[in-house]
């Protein structure tokens, strides 16, 4: 399987690149963001439950997002492998992840980690919010966003980093040119 973790800050471009990698790869996308808002919207328990700290721009508990993401896995028991987005968002997140996939003999093939400046994300966030209309995206909840990544996040960078398996792609340019870093790496695995 390949396995991928595709890893950077709010409005980093993890899901336009990992649209064109799945394509390519023939991978199942596991974005923890696009599923809890879809439990939102659907008005599931768990939609319930989360909604309003997804609103104030905090991160969910571990457990409750652990819980999800083991049953994504479970659910594609064909897959050719993963493409993890916002997933694992911290440290007690990315060994959760290791343990199960070993539970299942599988691994972390390698982390993708996008690199952008913080000028750089709040600018493409504000011109998101137009078309989103994420309650997320407003100013005060994006700031909020970006501390949860640099208290929490960042610290996933250092734990992967030991494993061998982290690699780092300026995130900034044109969306093909960034695709074309990405699969240079992925075609060294
Ligand atoms: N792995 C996770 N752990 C905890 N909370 C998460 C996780 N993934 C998503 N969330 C929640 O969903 C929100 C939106 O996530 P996402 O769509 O990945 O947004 P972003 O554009 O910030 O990368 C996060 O701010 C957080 O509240």
């Amino acid at each position: 399987m390949l396995n991928l973790v595709l890893f950077g800050p709010p409005g980093a471009g993890k899901g336009t690149q990992s649209e064109k990698l799945i394509e390519k790869y023939q991978l199942v996308h596991i974005s923890t963001g696009d599923i809890f808002r879809a439990h939102i919207k659907d008005q599931t328990a768990l939609g319930q439950q989360v909604s309003q700290i997804i609103a104030d721009g905090n991160l969910v508990p571990d457990a409750i997002t652990i819980a999800m993401l083991e049953e994504e896995i479970n659910k594609n028991p064909q897959a050719k492998g993963f493409i993890f987005d916002g997933f694992p968002r911290t440290v007690a997140q990315a060994e959760a992840l290791d343990k199960f996939l070993e539970s299942i003999n599988e691994h972390i093939t390698g982390v993708l980690a996008l690199d952008v400046t913080e000028e750089e994300l709040k600018q493409r966030i504000a011109k998101r919010q137009e078309m989103s209309g994420r309650a997320d995206d407003a100013a005060d909840k994006l700031t909020k966003r970006i501390e949860e990544y640099f208290n929490k996040t960042i610290h996933v960078l250092p734990y992967y980093e030991a494993q061998g398996k982290l690699s780092k792609v300026n995130g900034i340019g044109d969306i093909d040119a960034i695709f074309q870093s990405l699969t240079a790496i992925i075609d060294n695995y």
